[in-house]
């Protein structure tokens, strides 16, 4: 047998009907239809190949990406594409552009932080790409610290105009993308200063170049930051720097929705908190999140294909040899991570919900929630790239020695997303984040009664007495005991910490050396979510033969999964006995078996094409071997036999003659 008839027997023994886990996955048969066409469109149009990208000059690797670029923001307005089509479109292209920038943060900026005045006159410019714009917030000096930013916006009465300065090296903004060769402005984020007192950090919209011949505007120095990890990933995108010598904008440019600036120069706060200034990171966040589900489908895809098709070992008389995929080992690294691609999803369904309610609540001034959706969506992001990225790596390894080839797909899908788990919020400083909103509520537990995602934490005082009642393995696979352990383990975690806090002087010092146990609180917290939320997905109508099953089966993969590899707190905080940890994995083994006939189904409903997953081991017909010696051929080594620099450095070595002392 071939690799092309084992994935054929492979999908004959499915147990649900893959089309509609294809809409499960997806989120209903609308976005269905979106992402598949989307999918197609690009799949089908030789501009957006991608196969040359990793043979580029960085030069080249540039101008491709500006070329596909164009490319499909003609397709955009020539379909006339909606802004969800169009943001799929950039998806499927998979490569990092000035366009992520554009629509993922500087729209949302202008949208979330302008006044009705300043949207009404940007934003129909930037979503008709009469200008393109970044986010300029990280300096070289400072990412996390947005407080200690060093860029100055100095207001000028006599003008009615703000000084954008750099007035140190450290203050030079540093990695925003598209700033060194293509956005014609920034949102610069700038220490506001008015007659000579400081006001905080503050957006300012800032016009970088020339609208007529694209170069820099006088005073401002633009470049790019250098070639970054990778090859063919991220170098497509010229992340840049900037300096400004003393430049000056209108004073309407400041965004003003959280405070003003008056023309007597007086500063002026609205009744909005000045949180809202970092809502454009909450929004991206929670797209990141979404894209973390997308990276680890299109990496456990091309991992079990590939061990479907991989035979080591096993041959009796002749017989075929053991599919790695039989591998209990080889199942106990791989299921994990295709359950974890489901979980991510319904999370960041959920999450979008909960961020589209808070959107429309600060429309209409109520913050009330955004404390729990910054704790949320900084937590998720945390969780979710740090185990995308884990799970990328691991992939690479599932696939031996040929998922280090570039044509596995793996290598550059991951140098490709490691990035973000340090954008948009470095992993650890989030989930730092989410420890503030837990010793925060936990502190206020006699007052005030949790609700949403926390709400578990109300019955913080039963569940750090109540002990685990599993008694079989069998008893593991009950939502109720589940969810339980989890909330007891994250319950008893942030209730520790805060006691432990009181003992310290000051909350600050106490804060600060506890911080790594703070985290692995906060972790345990978001992982309460993420399997709640998995569990409620499947409490829904959820329609096809066989679908709602292996949901089922993932979802309690998922779950004994993470109770496996943090039984230590599970342990440690005394809710789980031993023989109970124990009891979980043995129900986890037997999981695995049921996942076992269903896997290529499962990858087969992310509907992934073979252009997007651009990996030889991860083609949807398994005919892995010839493509890879293919591959391997079209590699410019193997233009000749004799390759340049033979003649003239190794042949002169082969033809030397030593002396014999030398031998
Ligand atoms: C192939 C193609 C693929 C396409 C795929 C597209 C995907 C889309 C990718 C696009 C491409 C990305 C490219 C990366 C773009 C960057 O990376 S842009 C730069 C992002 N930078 C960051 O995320 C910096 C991280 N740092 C921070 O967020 C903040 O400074 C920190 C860490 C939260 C600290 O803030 P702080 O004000 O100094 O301190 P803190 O006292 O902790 O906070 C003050 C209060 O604000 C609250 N707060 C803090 N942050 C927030 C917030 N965000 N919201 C609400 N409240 C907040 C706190 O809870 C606290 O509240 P209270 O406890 O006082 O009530
Ligand atoms: C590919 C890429 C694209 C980017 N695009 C943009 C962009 O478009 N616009 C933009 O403005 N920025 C952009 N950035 C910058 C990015 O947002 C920052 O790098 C990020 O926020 C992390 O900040 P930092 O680099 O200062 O890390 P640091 O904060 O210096 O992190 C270094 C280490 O210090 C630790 N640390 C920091 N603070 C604390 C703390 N309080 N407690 C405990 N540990 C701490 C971190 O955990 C980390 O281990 C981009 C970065 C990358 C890699």
């Amino acid at each position: 047998m071939e690799g092309v008839d084992y994935l054929r027997d492979e999908r004959s023994k499915a147990q649900f009907d893959v089309e509609t886990m294809k809409v499960a996955w997806a989120g209903s048969p609308e976005a269905f239809l979106v992402c598949d066409r989307m999918a197609k469109l690009v799949a089908n149009d030789p501009v957006f190949e991608k196969f040359s990208k990793p043979m580029l000059g960085r030069k080249e690797l540039f101008k491709n990406t500006l070329r596909k670029t164009a490319h499909a923001w003609k397709l955009v307005n020539d379909l006339h594409l909606t802004e969800e089509e169009a943001k799929w479109l950039r998806h499927y292209i998979d490569e990092p552009s000035y366009t992520d920038l554009q629509w993922e943060m500087f729209v949302p900026a202008l949208e979330g932080q302008g006044t009705e005045e300043q949207k009404k006159k940007w934003v129909p410019l930037a979503k008709t790409m009469q200008i393109i714009g970044t986010y300029a917030q990280t300096e070289l000096g400072h990412g996390s610290n947005v407080q200690g930013l060093e860029t100055t916006a100095t207001f000028d009465r006599q003008s009615d105009e703000f000084v954008i300065h750099s007035p140190t090296l450290t203050s030079s903004k540093w990695w925003p993308g598209g700033l060194a060769k293509v956005t014609t402005h920034a949102i610069v984020y700038a220490r506001l200063i008015i007659d000579g007192h400081f006001y905080g950090v503050h957006g300012f919209i800032v016009q970088l170049r020339s609208l007529e011949d694209h170069s820099p505007l006088p005073g401002i120095t633009l470049g790019d930051i250098g070639m970054k990890f990778g090859h063919g990933t991220y170098n497509t995108m010229d992340n840049g720097v900037a300096r400004f010598d003393r430049v000056r904008i209108p004073r309407d440019q400041m965004l003003m929705r959280v405070s003003q600036v008056t023309k007597e120069g007086k500063y002026m706060k609205s009744n909005v908190p000045r949180q809202l200034g970092y809502a454009t990171m909450v929004s991206v966040r929670q797209t990141i999140v979404s894209d973390a589900s997308k990276a680890l489908s299109r990496a456990v895809c091309i991992a079990t294909r590939y061990s479907a098709i991989r035979r080591q070992f096993g041959s009796r008389d002749g017989g075929p040899e053991t599919q790695v995929l039989d591998y209990k080992t080889q199942q106990s690294r791989l299921f994990p991570l295709v359950a974890s691609a489901f979980a991510f999803r319904f999370a960041s369904d959920w999450l979008k919900l909960l961020y589209t309610d808070v959107k429309q609540r600060l429309e209409v001034n109520d913050f009330s929630t955004l404390p729990e959706v910054h704790a949320c969506t900084a937590g998720f992001k945390s969780l979710t790239t740090a185990a995308t990225a884990e799970g990328i790596e691991e992939c690479r390894k599932l696939c031996g020695g040929h998922g280090y080839l570039i044509s596995s797909g793996l290598p550059e899908l991951f140098a490709f997303y490691v990035p973000a788990c340090t954008y948009e919020g470095e992993n650890v400083v989030m989930l730092l984040q989410v420890a503030r909103f837990l010793v925060k509520t936990v502190s206020d537990l006699g007052n005030k009664q949790p609700v949403g995602t926390a709400a578990y934490l109300g019955r913080a005082s039963l569940l750090v007495q109540k002990n685990c009642v599993v008694q079989t393995a069998e008893d593991w696979l009950n939502p109720i005991a589940i969810l339980e352990a989890f909330e007891a383990r994250a319950a008893r975690m942030a209730v520790g910490c805060c006691q432990r806090l009181a003992e310290f002087k000051s909350p600050e010092e106490g804060f600060a050396e506890l911080s790594s146990d703070l985290a692995e609180a906060s972790l345990a917290h978001c992982q309460v979510i993420v399997v709640s939320t998995f569990i409620r997905r499947l409490q829904q109508d959820i329609p096809g033969r066989g679908v709602k099953q292996a949901l089922e089966v993932l979802c309690n993969v998922y779950a004994l999964f993470l109770l496996h590899k943090h039984q230590g707190d599970f342990l440690a905080t005394g809710y789980l006995t031993p023989k109970q940890a124990s009891l979980a994995n043995d129900q986890l083994r037997t999981l695995y078996s049921k996942v076992r006939p269903n896997a290529i189904a499962l990858v087969d409903s992310f509907n992934h094409t073979d252009h997007y997953l651009s990996s030889v081991l991860g083609r949807y017909d398994g005919n892995v071997y010839p493509k890879l010696y293919e591959a391997a051929l079209k590699d410019p080594l193997n233009d000749s036999d004799i390759a340049d620099g033979i003649h003239q450095y190794v042949q002169p070595i082969l033809k030397q003659k030593l002396h014999s002392s030398k031998l």
